[in-house]
């Protein structure tokens, strides 16, 4: 059955020629954090972001997504303001983890609260921050999402479509 889900594809081919991204990561569930870190890189790259301009982070946990990704925007932005050798803030930063349910409500509460954070780093900066954490109910899911799918389909490597809206939307944040 056909499904009318999805992201449609901008027609408009954005330049990340002159953008500078952030992917911060968490370290848990490491074989499928790998593979969507992997696949921002490529689409970032795709989208003509220099390699140089790809800056990725590692935190322990998706718990911990938000502060990181609020201090490493903060730091870019002081260091472009204030230091003699200014580098380029980061215009935009690809926040992912990936989150698969248990037995507790452990789960739904980091969900919530990784969620709500993030896009309270955006709204805060006004710095576009991508959200990349998968909230899996099995690894299954999880997998699937990465491209590392058990059966003969092995899914859609999800952070792909993260890349993306991250130079799309740094562009139209008038970076
Ligand atoms: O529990 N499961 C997960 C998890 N827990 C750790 C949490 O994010 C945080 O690092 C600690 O609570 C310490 O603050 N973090 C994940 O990214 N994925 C999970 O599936």
């Amino acid at each position: 059955m056909s499904t009318i889900k999805g992201l449609v594809p901008s027609t408009t081919q954005y330049d990340g020629s002159n953008l500078r991204i952030a992917i911060i990561h968490a370290r848990w569930n490491k074989q499928i954090i790998d593979a969507l870190v992997d696949g921002a890189i490529r689409k970032l790259r795709e989208r003509g972001v220099k390699e140089h301009n790809i800056v990725p982070q590692s935190v322990p946990g998706s718990f911990e997504l938000p502060l990181a990704c609020a201090n490493v925007i903060s730091a870019s932005q002081i260091q472009a303001s204030t230091s003699e050798t200014p580098s380029q803030p980061f215009d935009a930063v690809i926040a992912i983890g990936v989150l698969i349910k248990g037995a507790t409500m452990h789960f739904e509460y980091i969900c919530d609260a990784v969620s709500h954070g993030l896009m309270k780093v955006q709204l805060d900066s006004g710095v576009p921050v991508i959200f990349g954490v998968l909230t899996a109910l099995t690894e299954d899911q999880a997998l699937d999402r990465a491209g590392l799918g058990r059966g003969e389909d092995k899914g859609h490597n999800h952070a792909t479509s993260r890349g993306g809206p991250a130079t799309s939307s740094a562009k139209n944040h008038g970076c």
